[in-house]
């Protein structure tokens, strides 16, 4: 991993080729390929991806120029592509959408994992959106998945963003089909599925085992995955999908979504878990009613 300049809060950064000035709020995160700052360029909120690895960079870059001429979610994500200039060295970077919201354990976390079954609805929705345009994401995990408002999902990290029937060349390991000797890294759209199941069985439930240790290469199998989800309850609900994603026997993205969607319909209690708002507001409702009876009788007594 390359070392990545850190600038402070406050730091007014004006890019070398277009002159554009950001000025920068906090740190958002950082992975293998980059910082990722809160910038602001006048009253607009900006994310700003700094990367000393320009190759790295670059091949993002090129990803988002393609996604953002796209109709879609992703349209107009990449806003600015430039180099910063720090004691006489370029810094390169580029400037995106700022998206709103906590990576998706942290999400759970506060919100409860009764959220869960939505929020793996959007991101499917997400990725079926992607493959239609003839991509796979490639590098699904849940630090990539952004979660805000009611369960509303967006993607960050475009790196492993791979035109489907080439060769993925950004992954992590744990999610990584061909980690678990369960398929080739070709893109496909299984590929992203099988990322998404393990991604379910990564946040649904307890701490799993298969995720926190190394595991010998001959025990990496599909089938260790399912042991793992089959001893917790947390995951119980979601086996069924989970076979067939990790199995690949999903025919695309669109069938995998149609399961998803019935498995939220037909789930028990799901609008009590995730809408805990709507029943607070009959309780409110009927408080104000209740105080408003009561003024009526006081006022004509
Ligand atoms: N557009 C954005 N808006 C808000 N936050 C973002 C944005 N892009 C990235 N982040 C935050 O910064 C973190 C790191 O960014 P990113 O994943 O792009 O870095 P990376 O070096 O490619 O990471 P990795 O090593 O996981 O591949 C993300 O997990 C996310 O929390």
């Amino acid at each position: 991993m390359s070392s990545n300049p850190v600038f402070p809060l406050g730091k007014r950064i004006t890019g070398r080729w277009n002159k554009i000035e950001y000025t920068v709020e906090r740190g958002l995160g950082e992975g293998a390929n980059g910082k990722v700052y809160l910038v602001r360029r006048g009253q607009e909120r900006l994310a700003m991806k700094v990367g000393s690895d320009t190759l790295d960079l670059q091949s993002e870059v090129n990803t988002l120029k393609v996604l953002s001429g796209m109709e879609g979610s992703f349209r107009r994500f990449l806003v600015d592509v430039d180099d910063a200039e720090e004691q006489g060295q370029a810094i390169p970077f580029y400037v995106m959408r700022f998206v709103e919201g906590q990576q998706l354990q942290k999400y759970l976390s506060l919100k409860g994992s009764a959220w869960f079954p939505l929020i793996g609805l959007r991101l499917l929705e997400k990725l079926a959106e992607l493959h239609r345009t003839g991509y796979i994401f490639g590098d699904l995990k849940k630090e990539n998945v952004l979660v805000s408002g009611y369960g509303m999902v967006e993607l960050v990290d475009f790196g492993g963003v791979t035109p489907i029937g080439k060769a993925v060349k950004q992954f992590t390991e744990i999610y990584d089909r061909c980690y678990w000797n369960a398929g080739d890294r070709s893109a496909d759209a299984a590929y992203d599925l099988f990322s998404f199941a393990v991604l379910c069985i990564h946040v649904c439930g307890g701490p799993k085992e298969a995720f926190s240790r190394e595991i010998l290469p001959q025990n990496r199998s599909v089938e260790e995955l399912l042991n793992q989800a089959a001893a917790d309850p947390g995951c119980a609900e979601f086996l069924p999908f989970l076979k067939k994603a990790l199995r690949g026997t999903y025919a695309g993205s669109r069938e995998a979504l149609e399961d998803w969607r019935r498995l939220v319909r037909t789930r028990k209690g799901t609008q009590a878990d995730v809408r805990p708002a709507k029943d607070t507001w009959i309780k409110v409702g009927f408080a104000a009613s209740l105080l408003l009876f009561a003024a009526t009788v006081w006022y004509y007594w």
